[in-house]
């Protein structure tokens, strides 16, 4: 029998988590042509230009409080029903408003959709606000000053997702000393698109504890090396990287290289369905075609954990499951 371990993830985007089949009736529910981004139960893009204006269209069919409460309960049960214990949802509140929902009406839709999950689920989940980098400095700025007084005990991260190849980390820095201030998490998207040089700007003026991505950092071991001394936890995302052609396949992605060198790593999905994968199916690539063993996975886990915005008492509790999972006999 094929083990089933327990799960955790820091690093996926709620609108990148939509279902083609609930992104379908959405559309069809508003009178929205998808005949660009849907096609045959797929969303459909090419690179990852592409996959971003393939996401913003994607957003655009959740336009209440009420879709989003049920795109993030559907999600995250989806995430209990294979054996996960945690998760860490990006959001972007640019996205509530370019629809005229409002970013209020949208965390409040998508913080229902948590409670329901854990109510039904047992699932911990918290809020990450994410800026889009492709919208600007300003864009980025008003959604860290959003973040900091949300005052949604929900919302304990702020990050940087979208076109990396867009401005210098330097132009953003200002978000981060926002969200920095008002006791949030920091977590940013480097090293994806871009080269290490894109992983140490970030290490030098976000100093975050965690970077979403970060795998290009393997092109500088000077990079790896500050890694390592730091502790920089990476959310790895690999099938999303082979989508987008980071790297040619699992062969060569270097989440094994990054970990045996001592850099702290762990697995997500970004956003699952663009890039053909679950958090569950990550877990099955580590240990496929990424022949790690099965301590190792629980490792990365554990290291999910460790690296969660939660408060210390949500964290022991989690860890507290997490071992006591392991220790069952036939785990
Ligand atoms: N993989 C990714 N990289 C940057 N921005 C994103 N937004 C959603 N998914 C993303
Ligand atoms: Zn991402």
């Amino acid at each position: 029998m094929t083990r089933n371990p327990l799960k955790a993830e820091i690093h996926c985007h709620i609108e990148g988590a939509a279902p083609p089949a609930l992104a379908a009736a959405q559309a069809s529910r508003y009178g929205v042509d998808t005949s660009h981004i849907l096609r045959d139960g797929a969303y459909v893009w090419s690179d990852f230009s592409e996959f971003l204006v393939c996401y913003d269209a994607v957003a655009a069919l959740f336009k209440t409080a009420e879709d989003y409460a049920l795109l993030t309960e559907t999600y995250l049960n989806e995430l209990a029903a294979a054996n996960t214990i945690y998760s860490e949802i990006i959001v972007s509140p640019d996205h509530g408003d370019r629809i005229g929902l409002g970013a209020d009406a949208y965390l409040a839709g998508i913080s229902d959709g948590i409670r329901a999950a854990r109510e039904k689920t047992g699932i911990e989940a918290r809020i990450i606000v994410t800026g889009e980098r492709h919208f600007g400095p300003d864009r980025v700025i008003s959604a860290a000053e959003y973040a900091a007084r949300a005052g949604n005990p929900l919302v304990t991260g702020f990050n940087m997702a979208g076109e990396e190849r867009m401005g210098r980390v330097g132009d953003y820095a200002r978000a981060f000393d926002i969200a920095r201030d008002a006791g949030l998490g920091l977590t940013i998207h480097a090293g994806e698109v871009c080269g290490a040089f894109s992983v140490s700007d970030a290490l030098d003026l976000v100093r975050p504890s965690r970077i979403g991505h970060g795998v290009r950092a393997i092109e500088d071991p000077a990079v790896v090396e500050r890694l390592v001394e730091l502790g920089t936890v990476l959310e790895v995302c690999p099938g999303s990287n082979i989508a987008l052609k980071v790297f040619p396949d699992f062969e060569s992605h270097p989440l094994k290289v990054l970990r045996a060198a001592g850099v702290r790593v762990c697995l997500n999905s970004d956003d699952p369905p663009f890039f053909h994968t679950s958090l569950e199916r990550e877990y099955e690539i580590a240990s496929g075609e990424m022949r790690l063993s099965d301590d190792e996975i629980d490792a990365m886990t554990r290291t999910a954990l460790e690296a969660a915005f939660v408060d210390e008492e949500t964290r022991a509790r989690l860890l507290a499951r997490f071992d006591a999972a392991r220790a069952r006999p036939g785990y």
